[in-house]
């Protein structure tokens, strides 16, 4: 079984989630959202640590409120960047050289199915670098920056919604990561820079049921979908028993 370091970067702004608190360390059905992801990794016997990257403006309170959820749980707590990407970079640069895999997953995404980590890291496992990701399911359309005028509809054909776990031999990942400064434009996600060194990436179809907590809607729909899998199934009257009943 490959030894798998996971970073989790809980670092970012949520410029787009708004709010008192910041969407990480929102409570998502009685646990914070960052919890819920990191749940996903930290009991797996294939897990050596889970790295949580915090702001620096956060570590102290982060510590205060759940040090004890970090110490219990072999998971160490890393200052993130500006921008994702130095947040990974911070936490890839303290995983010990001996692990073999290094996954990378928002903490705004907790609703990851436990089976497509597996499929995830057995697809890295034999392939050095997989993902997550599900195929477009609607129309695309460009539309003119700044405008509302649709410039065109591009055909949707072969591409896919990246999502995380991204899991990755580490030594592609801190290639890529050596070399990001050549890297033009936005990066995005850490697939991405692994491409952009020359290593194949594989996609493991995953769910929209893994979606990222970006807004306060998404947030609701984390904690709906949640609480559903929590109720007791609905009970109906049974046509047995109610012979006049109207289906
Ligand atoms: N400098 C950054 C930026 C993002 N992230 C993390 O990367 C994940 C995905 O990023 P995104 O959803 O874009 O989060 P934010 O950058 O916080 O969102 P926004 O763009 O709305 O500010 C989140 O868990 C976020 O905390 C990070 O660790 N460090
Ligand atoms: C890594 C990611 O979640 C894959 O979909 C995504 O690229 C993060 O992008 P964002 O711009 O930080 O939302």
């Amino acid at each position: 079984m490959a030894q798998v370091a996971v970073i989790i970067p809980a670092a970012g702004r949520s410029t787009r989630f708004g709010g008192l608190e910041k969407k990480p360390f929102a409570p998502l059905d009685g646990r914070p959202v960052w919890q819920r992801s990191a749940e996903l990794f930290w009991s797996r016997p294939d897990v050596t640590k889970v790295y949580l990257v915090v702001s620096p403006d956060d570590r102290d309170e982060f510590r205060q409120r759940f040090g004890h959820l970090l110490a219990f749980n072999n998971a160490q707590l890393v200052s993130g960047g500006a921008e994702r990407f130095e947040s990974v970079a911070n936490a890839l640069a303290v995983v010990p050289e001996e692990v073999e895999l290094v996954a990378v997953h928002d903490a705004v995404r907790p609703l990851t199915p436990p089976a497509l980590v597996d499929a995830v890291f057995a697809a890295a496992a034999t392939h050095g670098a997989a993902l997550l990701a599900v195929p477009l399911a609607d129309t695309l359309k460009r539309v003119e920056t700044g405008s509302t005028q649709v410039l065109e509809t591009v055909p949707r054909g072969g591409l896919w919604q990246a999502q995380t776990p991204q899991v990755f031999c580490r030594d592609w990942l801190v290639d890529a990561y050596t070399r990001r400064t050549t890297l033009p434009g936005p990066i995005t996600d850490d697939a991405q820079l692994v491409e952009a060194a020359g290593h194949p990436v594989h996609v493991v179809t995953g769910t929209a049921l893994n979606f990222k907590i970006t807004t306060q809607d998404d947030l609701a729909l984390a904690e709906t979908i949640l609480r559903a899998r929590n109720a007791k199934p609905v009970e109906r009257p049974s046509r047995a028993f109610d012979d006049d009943a109207k289906w």
